[in-house]
This record gives structure tokens, sequence and C-alpha cells, in this order.
């Protein structure tokens, strides 16, 4: 009887809790749509769209509809209405005239729940995001500059994952995980001075969780968790993103400890050792923003962005070679006509191999792996267009639309690298092109991003010839919207060109 009635007692508390939450929940949804009856903000009111089910429904296709409605135009994306700037032109008179206005970060519950303020990416616009950005930038550059180069590790990398792949030739496979690791090694030689091998369970699990927690971020999940923070209080699926986070952190943590033991300052191996000389130089500064809440931050953000964004991009360009077989072999015969099969491939090799270089450009613009870039927020009262905007009002860049501007770019609507070659057959640069955003929050990573770009897809298409398996087709474009657009599962067919041709 007294088990029955705890099960009870169990049971009540929990459904009270449940409809405590949903009535919680319905009523900040009533509260959210009387808001958006509201104009938002300004004299002249913003072209305001606030159909949110339509957002859900088919994110990128409202997403690319958006210019329609003007330069700017606002909408919901939570609480808050945000300012979406469709063109290059606005984007610009934003985030780079009017930089140091344009160049906060929103405070969201979820990101303050889990990164508290620290690192680089979610940072607000402060002395401790500018100091971990240069510091971050500096040391990315030195450790390229060190006995191997960026580029050298790129190119053996790209070595190890011909080889990995080469293991399933001629049967159908998932390369997600290879690809992941190759992408994520470079990042991981830079920041803990060493690469992991493909069949690492330890590694895979950690980019398991990486993935995880890129997904849940992305994901309605985090719109909930925005509307109602006290849900951290609760258990629910936003505790796996809690935890995932802490296991990231763990394992840093661990690579930290160890490199503090061993460390020698007259030979600094990699960003984690001169973090440690740079927290010992200046331990008697009280302001000093080198710390270790800062260092585990800063080194998550650089692992998770120098991962997801690249290795994506890798993926989408399987896709696009695999259904452009015709893009793909005039890529291997230029590659092959400069380099020949042995050589590897150079960043100086970019000005000889302009049909590879657009189409890797191409691909990019196609992958547009980051719909919206990464929301930004005023830091003061200022004006745009004539608009008033008040001080923290979020705004995105919508790369979606500028990467498919139908005025600036050739073929705005198809796979095409003709898209980034004159009609001498030379690249040509597009002002248009803005994967990577502009302004002090540019991405932190564009010229690690860019190389590795180049030597991966080079050296895989100088060696390896991708198709798809028999019966299989493409899949769907749309891929997954959340913070990074991933391309949804797929399996690919490849063949040592040596033996293929
Ligand atoms: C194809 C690859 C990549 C793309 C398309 C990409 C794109 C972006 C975009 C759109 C932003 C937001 C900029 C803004 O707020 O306006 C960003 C920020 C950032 N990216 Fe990348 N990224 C890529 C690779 C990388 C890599 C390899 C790293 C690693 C070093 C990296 C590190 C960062 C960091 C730290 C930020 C935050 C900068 C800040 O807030 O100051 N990214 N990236």
């Amino acid at each position: 009887m007294e088990s029955v009635l705890r099960y009870l007692d169990c049971t009540s508390v929990c459904l009270a809790l449940v409809v405590g939450l949903l009535s919680l929940f319905v009523l900040e949804i009533f509260r959210m749509n009387s808001s958006r009856n509201q104009s938002p903000p300004g004299p002249k009111p913003l072209p305001f769209l606030g159909n949110l089910p339509q957002f859900i429904k088919d994110p990128m296709t409202y997403i690319r509809s958006m210019p329609k409605y003007g330069e700017l135009c606002s909408m919901y994306l939570g609480r808050n209405p945000t300012i979406v700037l469709n063109t290059m032109q606005i984007a610009k008179e934003a985030f780079v005239q009017n930089g140091a206005v344009f160049s906060g970060r929103p405070s969201m519950p979820l990101t303050r729940w889990l990164n508290k303020g620290y690192g680089i990416v979610m940072a607000p616009y402060s002395n401790s995001w500018r100091q971990q950005r240069r510091f971050a930038l500096h040391t990315l550059r030195d450790f390229g500059l060190g006995k191997k180069t960026v580029e050298e590790r790129v190119a053996e990398e790209a070595r190890y994952l011909i080889k990995e792949m080469l293991k399933e030739e001629g049967k159908p496979f998932y390369p997600s995980h290879p690809i992941m690791n190759a992408v994520s090694n470079i990042i991981c030689s830079i920041i803990f001075g060493d690469r992991f091998d493909y069949d690492d369970k330890r590694f895979a699990k950690l980019l398991d969780i990486l993935n995880d927690n890129v997904r849940l971020v992305g994901s309605p999940l985090a719109q909930i968790f925005n509307l109602l923070p006290f849900m951290k209080h609760f258990p629910g699926p936003h505790q796996k993103v809690w935890e995932n986070d802490v296991a990231l952190k763990e394992f840093i943590f661990e690579v930290v400890e160890e490199h503090r033991k061993t460390l020698d300052q007259e030979n600094l191996r990699d960003f984690i050792d001169a973090y440690l000389v740079e927290m010992m130089k200046q331990e008697s500064n009280e302001d000093s923003t080198f710390h270790k809440e800062n260092m585990l931050r800063s080194i998550t953000d650089l692992f998770g962005a120098g991962t997801e964004t690249t290795a994506n991009t890798l993926r989408w360009g399987l896709i696009y070679m695999m259904d452009n077989p015709d893009v793909q072999e005039r890529c291997h015969e230029e590659i092959v006509r400069v380099l020949g099969f042995d050589r590897f491939p150079s960043t100086n090799d970019r000005s000889h191999l302009p049909y590879t270089y657009a189409t890797v450009h191409e691909i990019q613009r196609n992958a547009n792996i980051a719909p919206l870039g990464v929301m930004h927020t005023t830091t003061q009262p200022t004006q745009l267009q004539g608009f008033h905007i008040p001080a923290g009002t979020d705004i995105v860049p919508n790369l979606t639309a500028i990467l498919n501007d139908q005025e600036h770019w050739k073929y705005p609507d198809m796979f095409n690298p003709e898209n980034f070659l004159d009609e001498k057959g030379q690249f040509c640069k597009n002002d248009s092109f803005l994967a990577f955003s502009l302004g002090p929050r540019v991405c932190l990573g564009e010229t690690l991003a860019r190389t590795e770009l180049f030597i991966f897809f080079t050296s895989l298409l100088q060696q390896l010839r991708f198709s798809w398996p028999p019966g299989a087709s493409s899949p769907n474009k749309r891929g997954t919207a959340g913070i990074v657009r991933t391309t949804l599962p797929f399996n690919t067919i490849c063949r040592s060109r040596e033996t293929s041709h």
C-alpha cells in the first residue's frame, strides 16, 4: 500500500510539473504573439515577417524569399524581433562601417548557461572577447609557421583520409566519420599538438558528442529553452547538451593537465602551451582574461567551429561532385595536368588550378553551411538606413540571400563553377561570396578553412573518383537546418584513379 501511495505521489508530482511547464509554454507563446502585433523598433516600421509556421516547415525557402521584403526586414526567432540584413551592401554598412555597434552577441539563456560569456564565438563584445580572439588568431598563425606548416599538415592528413577511404574501395560507405576525423585532426594538431587515428574510439565518441551538440543547439529545443530558461532545473533533452558540454571540457581539461606537467617554456608545442605561458605571464594582473574558464571555452570554440563547418562543406562537396560527374572529371584532369598523380597540392597551386579553385568556391556557395551566419546584437542605440535600432537588438546577416543574389551571380540557382570564372577561364572573385561573414566578428578560421578546403578537395580528386552507389540518388539538398546546415546521411563509392582509368 505504502509503495502504491509513493508511486501515486511520484506520478502526480511529475504530472503537475508537466502541466505546469506546458501552461507556462502556452502563456509564453500568447505573450510572444501579442508582442508581435506591436511594430518592431523604429519610427519607420520595418517590413515584418511574422510567419513562423512557414519558417519551421521550410526554413531555406523562407530565408531565400526574405529580400522581397527589402534590404532589411525583421522576424521573430524567439522572444525578440530579429533584424535580417538581406544584401551585401547593408551587411557592409552595419558590420564594417559601424562594426563596434553591430558586433555584440545576444545573451541568450542557453548560451549563457553553457558559456557564461567566456571564450570567443558567443562572448559579448568586450575586452575579454577581444583578447581571446587576438590571442587565438596569433597562435593559429604561429603554429602554422612552425616546423610543419598547416598546408603540409593538411596534405599529410589528406593522404591518411584517402588511405582510409580506400579501405572501402568499390563498396558503398558513409564517409562522414573519416572526413570529420581528418578535418578535426588539423585543428587538434594546432591546439593539442597531436592528431587522432580514425579508429580511436575515444576520439570518435568526442566527435559524436560535438555533432550531437551542434544539432541540439540548432534545434527547436534551443528555442524552447530560451523561452523557458528555468527548464535547466528539470530533466529533459537539454540536459544532454549540458552533459555533452561537460564531457568535452573534461577531455580538454585532461589534455591541459598533461601539457602542464611537460611544459617547456622555451619550446612551445601548441595552442595549449602558449595559453599556459600567457596565463603565467599575466598571473599578477587582477584583470587578466587569461584564466581556466576562458581557456576551456576558447578551446571548445575553436575545436567545435573548426571541425563541423569544414567537414560539412567537404561532405556537401562530395555530393555535388557525384551529382556533377563532368565537373569532377574536369577538376581531376586539371589537377593531374598540373601536379601529376604524386605531388601534394599547396595553396601556391591555386592560381594554376583555376577550374578546381572555382569549384571549391562554388561548393561553398551552394553548401551555404551557415544560412543566417551567427547572431549579432547591437551594443548601443543606432540607425541603419533611417531606421532607429535600440541597443540589444538582434541582427542576422542573410548569407543565403547574398550567396544566391540574382543580381550578382551568373547562375545563382544552380551548381556551376562558372560563377567564379571569367571569359578566359581564369578564377575571378565575386564580392557577394560571403560564406565567412564580415567585420570584427568575421570567421576567425577563414584562412585555415580556405587552406583546408582547397588541399583536402584537390588531394581527394587527384587520387579518387566518387560516384553514387547503383540505384542510389542524391539526398535532399535541404539538409538539416540548424546553426550549421548539415548534409543528410548518404553513401558514396570511391575508386582509386590509378585502378579506375
Ligand atoms: C567552411 C568553413 C567555415 C565557415 C563557412 C565558417 C563560417 C563562420 C561564420 C559565418 C561565422 C560567424 C561570423 C559572424 O558572427 O558574423 C564564423 C565565426 C567563427 N568561426 Fe568560422 N567558419 C568556418 C571554419 C572555421 C574554422 C576552421 C575555425 C577554426 C579556427 C572557425 C572559427 C570561428 C570562430 C572562433 C568564430 C567566432 C568569431 C567571433 O565571434 O569573433 N571557423 N565562422
